[in-house]
């Protein structure tokens, strides 16, 4: 379980996350959706402690968030951290020494799932081909927890369809939990597990999907709508 409690997280001026808690439950499919600043991406940040905290504390498990908890987790970020001269075979050999938990047969499985070739060159390919590559790095790995932000941010449909299936492929349910956060929320709504829907650096609405689309009667593009435009 991931909490967030009473987290704050500024940037200069700039509020990211304003007193939010929040709770990320094990082995769940949980997606952070929210406007363009709503803080998605501080809250992986914090997560994978790549950001602090300015106020208030998330832990892992019961573990304040330090180099163990970051050990257990798989980060794909929303750019590219790829050196354009690299292949892809000299990206996985450029990270592969930083985990232990590296999945050799992982990657040669998904590989060919994901239809790339590990001689192809990363300046060479195209968007789509990149962020298949990102997610081949992410999913290469036995972590527990994977943090996806915005991982169909740019994609073509297609290409979509086939991340969504990687990342649901080989989840392991109610040990593994992954965290998407995204804009295409009618792509991961039969996804996801949970909801958390940012504005402005707090929770608007939180829950599980199920739930949520029952009490509401609404899908949860609907939800969302309903969420985003209620008082403006
Ligand atoms: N390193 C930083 N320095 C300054 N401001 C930052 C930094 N990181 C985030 N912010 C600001 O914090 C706010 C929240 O940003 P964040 O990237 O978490 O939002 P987001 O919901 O992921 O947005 P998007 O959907 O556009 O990626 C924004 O106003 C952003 O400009």
């Amino acid at each position: 379980m991931i909490e967030f409690s009473n987290v704050t997280k500024r940037f200069g001026k700039v509020t990211a996350l304003d007193n939010l808690s929040a709770t990320i439950n094990k082995g769940k499919i949980t997606g952070i959706m929210g406007p363009n600043g709503a803080g998605k991406s501080t809250m992986l940040k914090l997560i994978i402690d790549i950001n602090k905290p300015t106020f208030g504390d998330v832990m892992i498990g019961g573990q304040r968030v330090s180099v163990e908890t970051k050990k257990r987790i798989s980060y794909l970020p929303e750019v590219d951290y790829f050196y354009p001269w690299m292949r892809v075979i000299d990206a996985k050999e450029f990270i592969k020494p930083f985990y232990s938990d590296w999945d050799e047969e992982a990657y040669k499985e998904l590989l060919t799932f994901l239809e790339l070739d590990e001689s192809m060159k990363i300046n060479k390919i195209s968007k789509g081909m990149r962020a298949k590559v990102k997610l081949l790095l992410s999913f290469s790995r036995r972590a527990d927890i994977v943090l996806l932000d915005e991982p169909l941010s740019g994609i073509d449909i297609f290409t979509r369809a086939k991340i969504i299936e990687t990342i649901i492929k080989d989840y392991r349910v109610g040990e593994q939990s992954i965290v998407i956060t995204t804009h295409e929320v009618d792509e991961i709504e039969n996804v996801i597990d949970e909801a958390l829907f940012l504005d402005k650096g707090q929770i608007a609405l939180a829950g599980e999907v199920e739930s949520l689309k029952e009490k509401m009667n609404l899908s949860v593009i609907d939800i969302m709508k309903e969420v985003y435009n209620d008082g403006k």
